[in-house]
C-alpha cells in the first residue's frame, strides 16, 4: 500500500507521490521565539518527527527544513518591555535564549534534529529578492504612506483563498498595518518599514527603506532557498491555515514557484475547548511538564493521538501513557530474560508488522499503529506463557522495530532515567560519595572538612541543599 496523505489544499486524502524518485522535502514552520515552549509547540515538532521517521523507515531520503523565526513584532515587544523594566537584553538576545529552550525541550522528547534550521534573519537577502519579483510581477507595492512597508495585492492574485476555499470577500482584513496605506485591508505586509521606537539593530536596509520582513515571506524565501521553487510537503499547526499558509502560498505562487505539492496541518493541544497559546496564558510550559513526568511519557502522550486530532490536556493526561509504556518495558524484560542464554536471543527480525505499517500509510494513523503494537505485546507475553520462544522471539523484534519507528523504545539509551547517560550515573555516584564523606565529616564535627567538600563541589557547579531529610544535590544553581 501506498502512503496516503490529508492534503489540506485538496481537502481529501491523496496518494503521496514525491516529486524526486526516493526523495522527500518537507517544510515545517517552527517557533517564533518569543517566549518559553508550550506543550502544544512540542506536539507540533513531534507529529513530523513521526512522520519523517515513517516516511525514511519506507526508505525515502527526508529533506527536513523548520525555521526559526528570530525577528518578529512580539520578540521586539517582549525585549523592550524588559528594558523598560530595567533590564538590557536585546531582541535577538531574547530570541536566542528561546530557541535555546526549544531546542532542549525538542531534544528531550526525542524529536530529531531537522536537516536544516534555518533562521530567519539569515534569509533576509532570499526575502528581499522574493519581494521584489513580486513587485515586479505587478502583486506587490509600496505603501502611500511613505512608512517603508510593502504589501501583497491580494485583489491581484485571484486564486487567493484557494488554500482555505474562502472567498476573499468574505475574509478578515490583515491586522499588520494601517488599512489608509493599504489599496485592500486585506493586503498584508511582506516588508515592514522600521517604526522610530523600534532598535535600529532590528532593521536591514532594503531598496524600500530599512525594515525587517513580514512574517509570511520569511517561510517562502526560506522553503524556496532550501528545498527549492517547488517541494513535497509543507507542514504546521492548524492554526497557520489562515492567513499563514494562505499568504505563503499566495506569495509563492504569485511570484512564479509552484511551491508544496501536499499541504499537512497537525491538530492543535487545547486546554478547556481553547487553543493553548501564550497569548490566552493558559500554556503549560514544556520544561513544566518534562520535570513533572518522564520525557518518554510526553513523547507517548503527545504523539499517540492521530496528528490531525484535538488534544485536550487535563490534569491526570499521563497516566494512561505512562501504563501503555510500562507494558511495553515489561514484555523487553521478561522476553530479554527468558530468551538470554537460549539459541532464541537477538533472534526474530526488527522489523514492523503489515498491519502496523497499513496504519501508518493510512494518513499517519498512530492510534490504529499503537492497538498493533500493544496485541503484539501481548502476544509476545501468551507466547512466554505458553513456552514459545521462537513466537517470543518474533513478537520482541516486531515491537522493537515499532518502537524504533515511533521513537519510543524504553530501552534506547536516549530514555535512561532523567535523560541520564553512563557518564552521569557515574557522576552521580561520585557525587554520592563526596557527600557521605562530608556527612562523616560532620558528624565527627570536622566542619573544615565538610565545608571543603562543598566548596569543591560548588567550584564544579554542583549545588548542595541540606534539608531534614538529608543532603540534596543538582547541578547547576
Ligand atoms: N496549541 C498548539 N497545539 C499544536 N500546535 C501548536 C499550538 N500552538 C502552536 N502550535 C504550532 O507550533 C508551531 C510554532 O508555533 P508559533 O511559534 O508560531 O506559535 P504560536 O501559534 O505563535 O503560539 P502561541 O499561540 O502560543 O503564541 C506552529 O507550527 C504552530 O502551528
Ligand atoms: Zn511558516
Amino acid at each position: 500500500m501506498t502512503l496516503r496523505l490529508y492534503d489540506t489544499k485538496a481537502g481529501a486524502l491523496r496518494d503521496f507521490v514525491p516529486l524526486r524518485d526516493g526523495e522527500v522535502g518537507m517544510y515545517v514552520c517552527g517557533p517564533t521565539v518569543q517566549s518559553s515552549p508550550h506543550i502544544g509547540h512540542l506536539r507540533s515538532a513531534l507529529v513530523y518527527d513521526q512522520l519523517r521517521r515513517w516516511l525514511s523507515y519506507r526508505g525515502l531520503d527526508v529533506t527536513l527544513v523548520r525555521n526559526v523565526t528570530d525577528i518578529d513584532d512580539k520578540i521586539l515587544v517582549n525585549a523592550a518591555a524588559g528594558q523598560a523594566e530595567g533590564g538590557s537584553e536585546e531582541w535577538w538576545a531574547l530570541a536566542y535564549r528561546f530557541e535555546l529552550e526549544f531546542t532542549d525541550s525538542y531534544r528531550a522528547i526525542g524529536v530529531q534534529p531537522p536537516t536544516y534550521e534555518p533562521r530567519a534573519t539569515a534569509s533576509i537577502p532570499q526575502m528581499q529578492e522574493l519581494i521584489q519579483r513580486l513587485i515586479d510581477a505587478g502583486h506587490a507595492y509600496a505603501a502611500a504612506d511613505g512608512s517603508g512597508d510593502v504589501y501583497f495585492d491580494v485583489k491581484s492574485w485571484p486564486s487567493y483563498g484557494e488554500l482555505t476555499r474562502q472567498s476573499i470577500d468574505n475574509m478578515e482584513a490583515a491586522a499588520d498595518a494601517d488599512p489608509r496605506a493599504k489599496r485592500d485591508p486585506r493586503d498584508f505586509a511582506l516588508w515592514k518599514g522600521r517604526k522610530e521606537d523600534e532598535p535600529p539593530s532590528a532593521a536591514f536596509p532594503s531598496p524600500w527603506g530599512d525594515g525587517r520582513p513580514g512574517w509570511h515571506i520569511e517561510c517562502s524565501a526560506m522553503s524556496r532557498r532550501y528545498l527549492g521553487p517547488q517541494f513535497d510537503i509543507h507542514g504546521g499547526g492548524l492554526d497557520l491555515r489562515f492567513p499563514h499558509h494562505e499568504n505563503e502560498l499566495a506569495q509563492s505562487t504569485a511570484a512564479g514557484d509552484a511551491f508544496a505539492n501536499y499541504w499537512v496541518h497537525n491538530g492543535l493541544v487545547n486546554v478547556n475547548g481553547q487553543k493553548m497559546s501564550k497569548s490566552l496564558g493558559n500554556s503549560v510550559y514544556a520544561a513544566d511538564l518534562l520535570g513533572a513526568a518522564r520525557p518518554l511519557v510526553v513523547r507517548y502522550y503527545l504523539g499517540s493521538a492521530h496528528y490531525r486530532s484535538t488534544i485536550d490536556f487535563h490534569d491526570g493526561s499521563l497516566s494512561e501513557a505512562e501504563a501503555a509504556l510500562d507494558r511495553i518495558a515489561g514484555f523487553f524484560e521478561r522476553v530479554e530474560r527468558r530468551l538470554s542464554g537460549t539459541r532464541f536471543a537477538g533472534h526474530g527480525v526488527e522489523i514492523v508488522p503489515e498491519a502496523f505499517a497499513e496504519a501508518m500509510d493510512d494518513d499517519l494513523a498512530v492510534p490504529q499503529a499503537l492497538a498493533v503494537l500493544h496485541d503484539t505485546v501481548r502476544s509476545g507475553n501468551a507466547a512466554l506463557d505458553a513456552e514459545d520462544l521462537e513466537a517470543a522471539a518474533t513478537a520482541r523484534g516486531h515491537v522493537l522495530a515499532m518502537t524504533e519507528v515511533l521513537g519510543i523504545n524504553p530501552l534506547s539509551p536516549q530514555w535512561r532515567t532523567g535523560g541520564s547517560s553512563v557518564a552521569e550515573s557515574a557522576l552521580g555516584e561520585l557525587i554520592e560519595r563526596l557527600l557521605a564523606d562530608r556527612q562523616a565529616a560532620r558528624a565527627a564535627r570536622d566542619f573544615a572538612a565538610a565545608d571543603r567538600i562543598r566548596d569543591e563541589l560548588a567550584a564544579a557547579g554542583i549545588t548542595i541543599e541540606d534539608t531534614p531529610t538529608g543532603s540534596h544535590w543538582s547541578i547547576g544553581s
